[in-house]
């Protein structure tokens, strides 16, 4: 059974929510319950490099579990509330962090976390950071080697900087003359790469054409964060997981006119060597096939005229945008300070601030209640966070999430504002 459980853990009667300073390892640790288990999330302190970590403790056969630890962590969690939502992920608030870093969720048992335990063949937990507003759609264009992927997005996002981003992939194919590393693609090795993958950095990866392909979650969050429509150009199988995974696209696959113009297309970029070439024409017949048949594609685009192809391509996505209007939050930066309070010993741990004073809004607890959650700060102002159309999760950010601040006139009762 190795060590034991904290008495505070094992005492609490808050089982919702739980906030806790151990003083013996001076960390800050909340304990989660869920299906009879209690997931314990140990920050360190600030100024600490202690890494955050999740433990598990099984409340049958009374012994702690090490999960494996997906998902990109938060950089730094020290004190912290923990309550458990929609039965399969923690929202985690992190005290004395910006809003666009305070909000975070260790999946538990979402069905990213439930397939990784089959193929980890461990106990899974995930983490995804909380991040305000909808998140623009990606695009996932696929199609043959030589049919004009590239020439089409370069054509969009020249016309459209603004709105459009290029997801650069990681590669283990050695660079052409006119590429360069991180803008055409993340040039890298295999050793290097493979590590990443095992790492849980790489949404989807594919062996294409003999070498290593793979898109990291940063570099499709990295384009979204910045609220710009992020373009995935990446292969059908990777098209695939990137539709069994959490993140709602729509995908585009490029035909060629017919297979002599692809070949004579493939000849004249004169970037490949005559292996390769052949190579990717006999790859390319499997793609069409696959993609015509029972491909994850939502269109299907003939690219024979490239302006013609260019149009449609653009009424396509256009109308896929009125289909799904973008919902563009305005974002609240604040300084968020919890008042924190140990639940074992019913004391504060930590002065509170003032609201007024150094203009930083005061949140003691997070509460659940139906499907928004209440954060608390002080006697009237509560910080409200909508959590009800939450979008995407681990590997990748969390979306969707409304964060206002709420004015309680008629007060609060019991902690939480009558609206
Ligand atoms: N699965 C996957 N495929 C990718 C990724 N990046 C590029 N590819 C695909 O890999 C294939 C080869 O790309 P590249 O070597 O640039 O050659 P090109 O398609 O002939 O320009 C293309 O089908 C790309 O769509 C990626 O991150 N993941
Ligand atoms: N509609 C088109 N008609 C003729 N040539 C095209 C057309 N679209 C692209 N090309 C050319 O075909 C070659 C391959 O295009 P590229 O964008 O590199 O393909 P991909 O990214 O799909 O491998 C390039 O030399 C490009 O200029």
């Amino acid at each position: 059974m190795g060590e034991e459980v904290p008495e505070y853990i094992l005492n609490s009667s808050v089982e919702k929510l739980s906030v806790a300073y151990d003083s013996e390892s001076a960390a800050y640790q909340t304990s989660t319950n869920f299906a009879n288990k209690m997931y314990v999330v140990k920050g360190s302190e600030y100024g600490g490099n202690s890494p955050t970590n999740v433990k598990i403790f099984d409340n049958i056969t009374r012994s702690w579990i090490i999960p494996t630890v997906l998902g990109m962590k938060p950089i730094h969690v020290g004190g912290h509330s923990a309550v458990l939502l929609n039965k399969d992920r923690i929202l985690i608030v992190k005290r004395d962090s910006e809003l666009d870093d305070c909000i975070w969720f260790l999946e538990v048992d979402t069905p990213f976390v439930k397939e990784q335990k089959k193929v980890f063949g461990t106990e899974v937990v995930a983490w995804s950071k909380g991040v305000a507003g909808n998140a623009p759609k990606p695009i996932v264009i696929s199609g043959p080697s030589g049919v004009g992927k590239g020439t089409l997005i370069n054509k969009l996002m020249k016309e459209f900087p603004s709105t459009y981003g290029f997801s650069v992939s990681h590669t283990t194919r050695a660079p052409r003359e006119k590429e360069s590393d991180g803008v055409h693609y993340h040039f890298t090795d295999r050793i290097t790469m493979e590590q990443d993958i095992r790492d849980g950095k790489f949404l989807e990866f594919a062996s294409v054409h003999g070498n290593l392909y793979g898109t990291s979650i940063e570099a499709v969050e990295v384009v979204t964060d910045s609220r710009k429509r992020c373009i995935l150009d990446i292969d059908v199988q990777g098209a695939r997981s990137v539709r069994a995974s959490s993140i709602d696209a729509i995908f585009i696959f490029i035909c060629p006119p017919s297979f002599e113009e692809l070949e004579k297309r493939l000849r004249a970029r004169g970037t490949e060597v005559e292996e390769q070439i052949q190579k990717r024409l006999r790859n390319a017949k499997a793609e069409l096939d696959e993609a015509k048949s029972h491909g994850p594609f939502d269109h299907l685009l003939v690219n024979d005229e490239l302006e013609f192809c260019y149009d449609n391509l653009k009424k396509l996505i256009a109308s896929d945008e009125l289909a799904t209007p973008l919902h563009r939050s305005s974002k609240l930066y604040c300084n968020v300070a919890f008042k924190y309070s140990d639940f074992s010993k019913r004391s504060y741990k930590y002065p509170v601030h003032s609201a007024m004073k150094n203009s930083k809004i005061l949140v003691s607890d997070v509460e659940f209640k139906r499907d928004k959650t209440f954060l608390h700060c002080g006697d009237k102002d509560l910080l409200l966070l909508d959590i009800s159309s939450l979008k995407g999760g681990a590997p990748g950010r969390t979306r969707g999430l409304n964060v206002c601040p709420v004015e309680s006139s008629g007060g609060c009762v019991n902690g939480i504002a009558q609206l």
